[in-house]
Protein backbone atom coordinates (compact mmCIF):
# COMPACT_ATOMS: atom_id res chain seq x y z
CA UNK A 1 0.00 0.00 0.00
CA UNK A 2 0.86 3.60 -0.68
CA UNK A 3 1.74 5.87 2.66
CA UNK A 4 0.38 9.18 1.89
CA UNK A 5 4.74 10.30 1.79
CA UNK A 6 5.30 7.57 -1.42
CA UNK A 7 2.23 8.74 -3.39
CA UNK A 8 3.93 10.05 -6.69
CA UNK A 9 3.46 13.65 -7.11
CA UNK A 10 -0.65 14.64 -8.53
CA UNK A 11 0.88 15.34 -12.00
CA UNK A 12 2.53 11.72 -12.30
CA UNK A 13 -0.82 10.51 -11.16
CA UNK A 14 -3.41 12.68 -13.68
CA UNK A 15 -0.78 11.78 -16.79
CA UNK A 16 -0.87 8.08 -15.73
CA UNK A 17 -4.85 8.51 -15.67
CA UNK A 18 -4.90 10.14 -19.00
CA UNK A 19 -2.87 7.70 -20.57
CA UNK A 20 -4.74 4.98 -19.15
CA UNK A 21 -8.04 6.64 -20.18
CA UNK A 22 -6.49 7.32 -23.71
CA UNK A 23 -5.22 3.21 -23.88
CA UNK A 24 -8.66 2.19 -23.10
CA UNK A 25 -10.38 4.78 -25.90
CA UNK A 26 -8.10 3.25 -28.70
CA UNK A 27 -8.29 -0.43 -27.59
CA UNK A 28 -12.13 0.04 -27.88
CA UNK A 29 -11.65 2.02 -31.37
CA UNK A 30 -9.22 -0.79 -32.61
CA UNK A 31 -11.91 -3.78 -31.37
CA UNK A 32 -14.84 -1.95 -32.95
CA UNK A 33 -13.22 -0.83 -36.30
CA UNK A 34 -10.70 -4.47 -36.67
CA UNK A 35 -13.65 -6.92 -35.13
CA UNK A 36 -16.24 -8.08 -37.30
CA UNK A 37 -19.56 -6.68 -35.58
CA UNK A 38 -20.77 -10.26 -34.46
CA UNK A 39 -18.06 -10.66 -32.24
CA UNK A 40 -17.74 -7.33 -31.01
CA UNK A 41 -21.36 -8.30 -30.22
CA UNK A 42 -20.56 -11.68 -28.52
CA UNK A 43 -18.09 -10.25 -26.99
CA UNK A 44 -20.20 -7.64 -25.40
CA UNK A 45 -22.96 -10.11 -24.29
CA UNK A 46 -20.33 -12.37 -22.89
CA UNK A 47 -18.85 -9.50 -20.84
CA UNK A 48 -22.24 -8.51 -20.10
CA UNK A 49 -23.16 -12.60 -19.03
CA UNK A 50 -19.98 -12.90 -16.75
CA UNK A 51 -20.93 -9.68 -14.58
CA UNK A 52 -24.22 -11.39 -13.94
CA UNK A 53 -22.91 -14.57 -12.74
CA UNK A 54 -20.48 -12.56 -10.54
CA UNK A 55 -23.18 -9.86 -9.57
CA UNK A 56 -25.67 -10.82 -7.13
CA UNK A 57 -28.47 -9.34 -8.15
CA UNK A 58 -30.81 -10.11 -11.39
CA UNK A 59 -31.93 -7.83 -13.34
CA UNK A 60 -35.73 -8.04 -15.42
CA UNK A 61 -36.51 -5.98 -18.31
CA UNK A 62 -40.13 -5.09 -19.17
CA UNK A 63 -40.46 -3.62 -22.40
CA UNK A 64 -43.45 -1.30 -23.18
CA UNK A 65 -44.54 -3.90 -26.02
CA UNK A 66 -43.34 -7.19 -27.96
CA UNK A 67 -43.68 -5.16 -31.21
CA UNK A 68 -47.18 -5.89 -31.84
CA UNK A 69 -49.29 -5.88 -28.84
CA UNK A 70 -48.43 -3.97 -25.64
CA UNK A 71 -47.17 -5.63 -22.37
CA UNK A 72 -49.76 -5.25 -19.57
CA UNK A 73 -47.13 -6.06 -16.80
CA UNK A 74 -45.51 -2.07 -18.62
CA UNK A 75 -48.48 -0.30 -18.17
CA UNK A 76 -49.03 -1.73 -14.96
CA UNK A 77 -45.86 -0.82 -13.50
CA UNK A 78 -46.45 2.52 -14.97
CA UNK A 79 -49.16 3.25 -12.87
CA UNK A 80 -48.02 1.31 -9.74
CA UNK A 81 -44.55 2.99 -9.76
CA UNK A 82 -46.22 6.65 -9.75
CA UNK A 83 -47.59 6.19 -6.66
CA UNK A 84 -43.95 4.99 -5.40
CA UNK A 85 -42.50 8.36 -5.63
CA UNK A 86 -39.81 9.10 -3.34
CA UNK A 87 -37.98 13.31 -2.08
CA UNK A 88 -35.52 12.16 -4.62
CA UNK A 89 -37.66 11.79 -7.66
CA UNK A 90 -36.74 14.90 -10.00
CA UNK A 91 -39.02 14.13 -12.58
CA UNK A 92 -42.40 12.82 -13.29
CA UNK A 93 -45.26 12.57 -15.99
CA UNK A 94 -48.41 14.11 -15.71
CA UNK A 95 -50.94 13.20 -17.95
CA UNK A 96 -55.18 13.99 -17.62
CA UNK A 97 -57.27 12.06 -20.13
CA UNK A 98 -59.75 13.92 -21.68
CA UNK A 99 -62.74 11.12 -20.67
CA UNK A 100 -61.24 10.50 -16.68
CA UNK A 101 -61.40 12.71 -13.50
CA UNK A 102 -57.96 12.92 -12.44
CA UNK A 103 -54.49 13.53 -13.09
CA UNK A 104 -52.22 10.13 -13.82
CA UNK A 105 -48.74 10.73 -12.39
CA UNK A 106 -45.73 8.01 -13.75
CA UNK A 107 -42.43 8.38 -13.27
CA UNK A 108 -39.87 9.86 -16.19
CA UNK A 109 -37.06 8.16 -17.49
CA UNK A 110 -33.71 7.37 -15.88
CA UNK A 111 -35.84 8.06 -12.53
CA UNK A 112 -34.86 5.45 -10.10
CA UNK A 113 -37.36 4.26 -7.56
CA UNK A 114 -36.87 2.04 -4.91
CA UNK A 115 -39.72 -0.27 -3.57
CA UNK A 116 -39.67 -2.58 -0.80
CA UNK A 117 -41.73 -5.65 -0.93
CA UNK A 118 -42.20 -8.81 1.78
CA UNK A 119 -38.28 -7.08 2.94
CA UNK A 120 -37.09 -7.52 -0.68
CA UNK A 121 -35.80 -4.31 -2.43
CA UNK A 122 -36.90 -3.71 -5.75
CA UNK A 123 -35.21 -0.93 -7.52
CA UNK A 124 -36.90 0.38 -10.68
CA UNK A 125 -35.88 2.34 -13.47
CA UNK A 126 -37.43 3.41 -16.60
CA UNK A 127 -34.95 3.61 -20.03
CA UNK A 128 -35.28 4.06 -23.69
CA UNK A 129 -33.74 2.32 -26.53
CA UNK A 130 -33.67 3.70 -29.91
CA UNK A 131 -34.60 1.39 -32.24
CA UNK A 132 -34.12 1.37 -35.80
CA UNK A 133 -35.86 -1.16 -38.82
CA UNK A 134 -36.23 -1.36 -42.51
CA UNK A 135 -40.27 -1.00 -43.74
CA UNK A 136 -41.76 -2.13 -46.65
CA UNK A 137 -40.78 0.98 -48.71
CA UNK A 138 -37.35 0.27 -47.81
CA UNK A 139 -37.18 3.02 -45.78
CA UNK A 140 -35.46 3.19 -42.39
CA UNK A 141 -37.51 4.08 -39.50
CA UNK A 142 -36.52 5.04 -36.17
CA UNK A 143 -38.45 4.45 -33.02
CA UNK A 144 -38.40 4.65 -29.27
CA UNK A 145 -38.98 1.27 -27.20
CA UNK A 146 -39.40 1.91 -23.64
CA UNK A 147 -39.04 -0.25 -20.65
CA UNK A 148 -38.62 -0.72 -16.79
CA UNK A 149 -35.30 -2.41 -15.54
CA UNK A 150 -36.63 -4.12 -11.79
CA UNK A 151 -33.47 -5.23 -10.16
CA UNK A 152 -33.12 -6.69 -6.84
CA UNK A 153 -31.24 -10.33 -5.15
CA UNK A 154 -31.03 -12.88 -7.38
CA UNK A 155 -32.22 -15.16 -4.13
CA UNK A 156 -35.53 -13.30 -4.23
CA UNK A 157 -36.48 -14.28 -7.97
CA UNK A 158 -38.74 -16.44 -6.74
CA UNK A 159 -40.72 -14.13 -4.49
CA UNK A 160 -40.46 -11.25 -7.44
CA UNK A 161 -41.89 -13.15 -10.01
CA UNK A 162 -44.66 -15.10 -8.22
CA UNK A 163 -45.76 -12.61 -5.73
CA UNK A 164 -44.66 -9.61 -6.17
CA UNK A 165 -45.30 -8.95 -10.00
CA UNK A 166 -49.01 -10.38 -9.54
CA UNK A 167 -49.06 -7.43 -6.88
CA UNK A 168 -47.65 -4.79 -8.89
CA UNK A 169 -50.76 -5.84 -11.60
CA UNK A 170 -53.51 -6.08 -9.31
CA UNK A 171 -52.52 -2.43 -7.56
CA UNK A 172 -52.18 -1.11 -10.82
CA UNK A 173 -56.15 -2.32 -11.84
CA UNK A 174 -57.13 -0.98 -7.89
CA UNK A 175 -55.21 2.40 -9.40
CA UNK A 176 -57.10 1.99 -12.55
CA UNK A 177 -60.11 2.01 -11.10
CA UNK A 178 -60.16 4.44 -8.82
CA UNK A 179 -58.93 6.79 -11.67
CA UNK A 180 -61.64 5.40 -14.17
CA UNK A 181 -64.40 7.60 -14.73
CA UNK A 182 -67.77 6.02 -14.98
CA UNK A 183 -68.97 6.01 -18.32
CA UNK A 184 -72.61 5.54 -19.60
CA UNK A 185 -72.95 3.89 -23.03
CA UNK A 186 -75.86 4.27 -25.39
CA UNK A 187 -77.00 3.57 -28.98
CA UNK A 188 -76.31 6.33 -31.27
CA UNK A 189 -79.76 4.70 -33.40
CA UNK A 190 -79.16 8.69 -35.83
CA UNK A 191 -75.48 7.72 -37.02
CA UNK A 192 -73.65 4.31 -36.25
CA UNK A 193 -76.41 2.07 -34.59
CA UNK A 194 -73.92 1.50 -32.13
CA UNK A 195 -72.63 2.38 -28.37
CA UNK A 196 -71.44 5.95 -27.97
CA UNK A 197 -70.71 6.66 -24.62
CA UNK A 198 -70.82 10.14 -22.31
CA UNK A 199 -69.24 10.21 -18.63
CA UNK A 200 -72.02 9.32 -16.51
CA UNK A 201 -72.28 11.99 -13.76
CA UNK A 202 -75.00 10.95 -11.97
CA UNK A 203 -74.34 11.64 -8.30
CA UNK A 204 -76.36 8.67 -6.56
CA UNK A 205 -74.50 7.02 -4.12
CA UNK A 206 -75.41 4.18 -1.65
CA UNK A 207 -75.38 7.12 1.01
CA UNK A 208 -77.98 9.11 -0.70
CA UNK A 209 -80.62 6.54 -1.95
CA UNK A 210 -83.45 6.84 0.22
CA UNK A 211 -84.52 3.10 0.76
CA UNK A 212 -84.96 0.96 3.50
CA UNK A 213 -81.58 0.69 5.57
CA UNK A 214 -81.45 -3.06 6.04
CA UNK A 215 -82.48 -3.79 2.05
CA UNK A 216 -80.01 -1.41 0.53
CA UNK A 217 -77.46 -2.68 3.19
CA UNK A 218 -78.11 -6.38 1.74
CA UNK A 219 -77.66 -5.21 -1.92
CA UNK A 220 -74.16 -3.18 -1.07
CA UNK A 221 -72.95 -6.50 0.73
CA UNK A 222 -74.09 -8.53 -2.19
CA UNK A 223 -73.02 -6.69 -5.04
CA UNK A 224 -69.32 -6.34 -2.94
CA UNK A 225 -69.82 -10.26 -2.74
CA UNK A 226 -70.34 -10.80 -6.40
CA UNK A 227 -66.93 -8.56 -7.69
CA UNK A 228 -65.20 -10.71 -5.04
CA UNK A 229 -66.21 -14.29 -6.71
CA UNK A 230 -64.27 -14.79 -9.79
CA UNK A 231 -62.67 -17.81 -8.59
CA UNK A 232 -65.82 -19.15 -6.69
CA UNK A 233 -67.71 -18.56 -10.28
CA UNK A 234 -64.78 -20.21 -12.29
CA UNK A 235 -65.02 -23.47 -9.52
CA UNK A 236 -69.22 -23.46 -10.17
CA UNK A 237 -69.23 -23.41 -13.80
CA UNK A 238 -70.93 -20.52 -14.06
CA UNK A 239 -70.89 -17.50 -15.89
CA UNK A 240 -69.58 -14.73 -13.80
CA UNK A 241 -73.04 -12.14 -14.20
CA UNK A 242 -75.71 -11.41 -11.50
CA UNK A 243 -78.80 -10.30 -12.36
CA UNK A 244 -80.75 -8.01 -10.34
CA UNK A 245 -85.09 -6.99 -11.08
CA UNK A 246 -86.03 -3.48 -9.83
CA UNK A 247 -89.64 -3.22 -9.56
CA UNK A 248 -91.64 -0.63 -8.41
CA UNK A 249 -93.83 2.76 -9.29
CA UNK A 250 -91.70 5.80 -10.83
CA UNK A 251 -89.97 7.62 -9.24
CA UNK A 252 -88.62 5.39 -5.84
CA UNK A 253 -84.96 4.97 -7.49
CA UNK A 254 -84.73 2.14 -9.66
CA UNK A 255 -82.43 4.28 -11.97
CA UNK A 256 -80.82 5.79 -9.27
CA UNK A 257 -79.72 2.66 -7.77
CA UNK A 258 -78.07 1.68 -10.71
CA UNK A 259 -76.17 4.90 -10.91
CA UNK A 260 -75.32 4.53 -6.93
CA UNK A 261 -74.02 0.51 -7.81
CA UNK A 262 -72.21 1.75 -10.60
CA UNK A 263 -70.66 4.77 -8.84
CA UNK A 264 -69.60 2.10 -6.44
CA UNK A 265 -67.94 -0.29 -8.80
CA UNK A 266 -66.78 2.04 -10.73
CA UNK A 267 -68.87 -0.09 -14.08
CA UNK A 268 -69.67 1.49 -16.53
CA UNK A 269 -73.45 1.51 -17.47
CA UNK A 270 -74.99 0.26 -20.42
CA UNK A 271 -78.86 1.60 -21.01
CA UNK A 272 -80.42 -0.16 -23.60
CA UNK A 273 -83.91 0.59 -24.72
CA UNK A 274 -85.10 -2.69 -26.17
CA UNK A 275 -87.54 -0.66 -28.49
CA UNK A 276 -85.00 0.58 -30.97
CA UNK A 277 -83.52 -2.73 -31.08
CA UNK A 278 -85.01 -4.50 -34.23
CA UNK A 279 -84.12 -8.23 -33.69
CA UNK A 280 -82.16 -10.97 -32.18
CA UNK A 281 -78.81 -10.49 -34.21
CA UNK A 282 -79.23 -6.75 -33.19
CA UNK A 283 -79.33 -7.51 -29.63
CA UNK A 284 -76.71 -10.36 -29.71
CA UNK A 285 -74.34 -7.96 -31.57
CA UNK A 286 -75.29 -4.96 -29.03
CA UNK A 287 -74.99 -7.52 -25.71
CA UNK A 288 -71.27 -8.41 -27.45
CA UNK A 289 -70.27 -4.89 -27.59
CA UNK A 290 -70.40 -4.25 -24.36
CA UNK A 291 -66.77 -4.59 -22.20
CA UNK A 292 -66.36 -6.76 -18.85
CA UNK A 293 -66.83 -4.86 -15.54
CA UNK A 294 -70.36 -3.33 -16.43
CA UNK A 295 -73.89 -2.93 -15.89
CA UNK A 296 -76.44 -3.36 -18.99
CA UNK A 297 -79.61 -1.72 -17.78
CA UNK A 298 -82.83 -2.32 -19.09
CA UNK A 299 -85.32 -0.08 -18.08
CA UNK A 300 -88.90 -0.56 -18.50
CA UNK A 301 -89.10 -3.98 -19.57
CA UNK A 302 -92.91 -4.42 -19.44
CA UNK A 303 -92.79 -1.69 -22.00
CA UNK A 304 -90.84 -3.71 -24.67
CA UNK A 305 -93.81 -5.05 -26.68
CA UNK A 306 -91.65 -8.49 -27.95
CA UNK A 307 -90.32 -9.60 -24.63
CA UNK A 308 -92.93 -9.02 -22.49
CA UNK A 309 -94.36 -12.60 -23.06
CA UNK A 310 -92.96 -16.04 -25.38
CA UNK A 311 -96.58 -16.69 -26.27
CA UNK A 312 -96.63 -16.67 -30.32
CA UNK A 313 -93.16 -15.71 -30.36
CA UNK A 314 -92.55 -18.51 -32.93
CA UNK A 315 -95.19 -18.20 -34.85
CA UNK A 316 -95.14 -16.20 -38.56
CA UNK A 317 -92.40 -15.60 -40.83
CA UNK A 318 -91.01 -13.00 -39.46
CA UNK A 319 -89.92 -15.15 -36.24
CA UNK A 320 -86.21 -13.95 -36.99
CA UNK A 321 -86.83 -10.49 -37.83
CA UNK A 322 -87.61 -9.61 -34.11
CA UNK A 323 -86.62 -9.34 -30.98
CA UNK A 324 -88.23 -11.98 -28.52
CA UNK A 325 -88.06 -12.99 -24.74
CA UNK A 326 -86.41 -16.14 -26.10
CA UNK A 327 -83.82 -13.65 -27.42
CA UNK A 328 -82.89 -11.65 -24.39
CA UNK A 329 -83.12 -15.27 -21.99
CA UNK A 330 -80.38 -16.56 -24.32
CA UNK A 331 -78.43 -13.66 -23.73
CA UNK A 332 -79.22 -14.10 -20.12
CA UNK A 333 -79.27 -17.53 -19.46
CA UNK A 334 -77.65 -19.59 -22.37
CA UNK A 335 -74.27 -19.44 -23.90
CA UNK A 336 -74.13 -15.79 -25.04
CA UNK A 337 -74.30 -15.43 -21.17
CA UNK A 338 -70.28 -16.52 -20.83
CA UNK A 339 -69.06 -14.18 -23.41
CA UNK A 340 -67.64 -11.41 -21.07
CA UNK A 341 -66.89 -11.33 -17.49
CA UNK A 342 -68.00 -9.41 -14.08
CA UNK A 343 -71.42 -8.15 -15.46
CA UNK A 344 -74.51 -6.82 -14.19
CA UNK A 345 -77.63 -6.71 -15.68
CA UNK A 346 -80.40 -5.27 -14.34
CA UNK A 347 -83.94 -4.76 -15.64
CA UNK A 348 -86.04 -2.63 -14.22
CA UNK A 349 -90.06 -2.21 -14.54
CA UNK A 350 -92.98 -0.21 -12.76
CA UNK A 351 -95.15 -3.56 -13.45
CA UNK A 352 -93.89 -6.85 -12.13
CA UNK A 353 -97.02 -8.22 -12.48
CA UNK A 354 -96.86 -8.05 -16.39
CA UNK A 355 -93.82 -9.59 -16.37
CA UNK A 356 -93.51 -13.32 -18.15
CA UNK A 357 -93.15 -15.62 -15.98
CA UNK A 358 -90.16 -17.23 -17.64
CA UNK A 359 -88.13 -14.34 -16.72
CA UNK A 360 -89.53 -14.07 -13.10
CA UNK A 361 -88.23 -17.73 -12.40
CA UNK A 362 -86.36 -18.36 -9.36
CA UNK A 363 -82.18 -18.25 -10.57
CA UNK A 364 -83.37 -16.09 -13.82
CA UNK A 365 -82.69 -12.58 -12.20
CA UNK A 366 -80.87 -13.58 -8.86
CA UNK A 367 -82.40 -10.81 -6.94
CA UNK A 368 -85.79 -8.81 -7.04
CA UNK A 369 -84.97 -5.45 -5.24
CA UNK A 370 -88.60 -4.00 -4.56
CA UNK A 371 -88.42 -0.38 -4.75
CA UNK A 372 -90.86 1.13 -2.67
CA UNK A 373 -92.75 4.41 -1.80
CA UNK A 374 -91.15 6.67 1.00
CA UNK A 375 -90.51 5.80 4.08
CA UNK A 376 -89.42 6.83 7.39
CA UNK A 377 -86.44 6.11 6.65
CA UNK A 378 -86.13 7.12 3.69
CA UNK A 379 -87.18 10.42 4.28
CA UNK A 380 -84.19 10.78 7.09
CA UNK A 381 -81.66 10.12 4.15
CA UNK A 382 -83.41 12.37 2.07
CA UNK A 383 -83.61 15.41 4.77
CA UNK A 384 -80.25 14.65 5.37
CA UNK A 385 -78.71 14.76 1.52
CA UNK A 386 -81.44 17.83 1.15
CA UNK A 387 -81.31 20.11 3.49
CA UNK A 388 -78.36 19.04 5.99
CA UNK A 389 -80.58 18.15 8.65
CA UNK A 390 -80.78 15.17 11.16
CA UNK A 391 -84.15 13.73 13.30
CA UNK A 392 -82.83 15.17 16.41
CA UNK A 393 -82.35 18.80 15.42
CA UNK A 394 -86.22 19.23 13.91
CA UNK A 395 -88.03 16.27 15.97
CA UNK A 396 -91.44 17.81 16.11
CA UNK A 397 -91.48 18.18 12.24
CA UNK A 398 -89.82 14.49 11.57
CA UNK A 399 -92.36 13.29 13.51
CA UNK A 400 -95.21 14.84 11.78
CA UNK A 401 -93.57 13.67 8.78
CA UNK A 402 -93.17 10.14 10.10
CA UNK A 403 -96.89 9.85 10.96
CA UNK A 404 -97.97 11.52 8.09
CA UNK A 405 -95.41 8.70 5.83
CA UNK A 406 -97.72 5.91 7.67
CA UNK A 407 -100.60 7.09 5.76
CA UNK A 408 -100.13 8.60 2.47
CA UNK A 409 -98.49 7.01 -0.41
CA UNK A 410 -95.22 9.37 -2.12
CA UNK A 411 -92.51 8.47 -4.14
CA UNK A 412 -88.86 9.77 -3.00
CA UNK A 413 -88.90 12.06 -6.07
CA UNK A 414 -91.87 13.52 -4.64
CA UNK A 415 -90.68 14.75 -1.40
CA UNK A 416 -86.97 15.15 -2.64
CA UNK A 417 -89.49 17.50 -5.15
CA UNK A 418 -90.15 19.42 -2.51
CA UNK A 419 -87.31 19.29 -0.17
CA UNK A 420 -85.11 21.21 -3.23
CA UNK A 421 -87.73 24.42 -2.88
CA UNK A 422 -86.09 26.15 -0.47
CA UNK A 423 -82.80 26.68 1.37
CA UNK A 424 -84.47 27.32 4.99
CA UNK A 425 -84.66 23.59 6.87
CA UNK A 426 -87.66 25.17 8.83
CA UNK A 427 -89.74 26.83 6.24
CA UNK A 428 -89.02 23.76 3.89
CA UNK A 429 -90.51 21.34 6.09
CA UNK A 430 -93.19 23.45 7.45
CA UNK A 431 -94.19 23.12 3.51
CA UNK A 432 -93.58 19.71 3.05
CA UNK A 433 -95.60 18.91 6.10
CA UNK A 434 -98.37 20.67 5.09
CA UNK A 435 -98.11 19.78 1.85
CA UNK A 436 -98.60 15.86 3.37
CA UNK A 437 -101.45 16.81 5.04
CA UNK A 438 -103.39 18.30 1.89
CA UNK A 439 -102.03 14.78 0.24
CA UNK A 440 -103.39 12.81 3.24
CA UNK A 441 -107.15 14.60 3.06
CA UNK A 442 -107.32 14.28 -0.85
N1 LIG B 1 -84.98 6.22 -3.47
C1 LIG B 1 -84.51 7.43 -3.82
N2 LIG B 1 -83.48 7.96 -3.15
C2 LIG B 1 -82.98 9.16 -3.49
N3 LIG B 1 -83.49 9.92 -4.47
C3 LIG B 1 -84.53 9.43 -5.16
C4 LIG B 1 -85.08 8.16 -4.88
N4 LIG B 1 -86.08 7.94 -5.72
C5 LIG B 1 -86.16 9.01 -6.51
N5 LIG B 1 -85.24 9.90 -6.17
C6 LIG B 1 -85.07 11.22 -6.83
O1 LIG B 1 -86.00 11.29 -7.89
C7 LIG B 1 -85.37 11.32 -9.16
C8 LIG B 1 -86.03 10.31 -10.09
O2 LIG B 1 -85.82 9.00 -9.58
P1 LIG B 1 -85.42 7.74 -10.47
O3 LIG B 1 -85.35 8.12 -11.90
O4 LIG B 1 -84.24 7.09 -9.87
O5 LIG B 1 -86.69 6.86 -10.23
P2 LIG B 1 -87.18 5.59 -11.05
O6 LIG B 1 -87.81 4.69 -10.04
O7 LIG B 1 -86.08 5.04 -11.85
O8 LIG B 1 -88.28 6.23 -11.98
P3 LIG B 1 -88.85 5.64 -13.37
O9 LIG B 1 -89.54 4.35 -13.07
O10 LIG B 1 -89.79 6.72 -13.81
O11 LIG B 1 -87.68 5.47 -14.28
C9 LIG B 1 -83.92 10.99 -8.91
O12 LIG B 1 -83.06 11.71 -9.74
C10 LIG B 1 -83.71 11.38 -7.47
O13 LIG B 1 -83.39 12.74 -7.40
Amino acid sequence: MYSYQSLPPPKTILSAAASLTASALLFKTIATTLLPTDLTNYLSSSFTTLFHRLSAHLTVVIPDSDGLTPNHLFQAANLYLGTKLSPSTHRIKINKPENEHDLIITVDRNQHITDTFQNITCKWVLKTEQLEFVNSNSNTVRSEQKFFELSFRNTHKETVIKQYLPHVLKTAEHIKAQLKAVKLHTVDYSGTDYWSSVVLNHPATFETIAMDNEMKAWILEDVKLFVKRKDYYRRVGKAWKRGYLFYGPPGTGKSSLVAAMANYLKFDVYDLDLREVQCNSDLRRLLIGTKNRSIIVIEDIDCNVGVQSREGENEGPDKDDKITLSGLLNFIDGLWSSCGDERIIVFTTNHKERLDAALLRPGRMDVHVEMSYCTYDGFKILASTYLQVKEDEKLEHFQVVKEALKKVKVTPAEIAGELMKGEDAEIVLQNLTRWLQLKDES
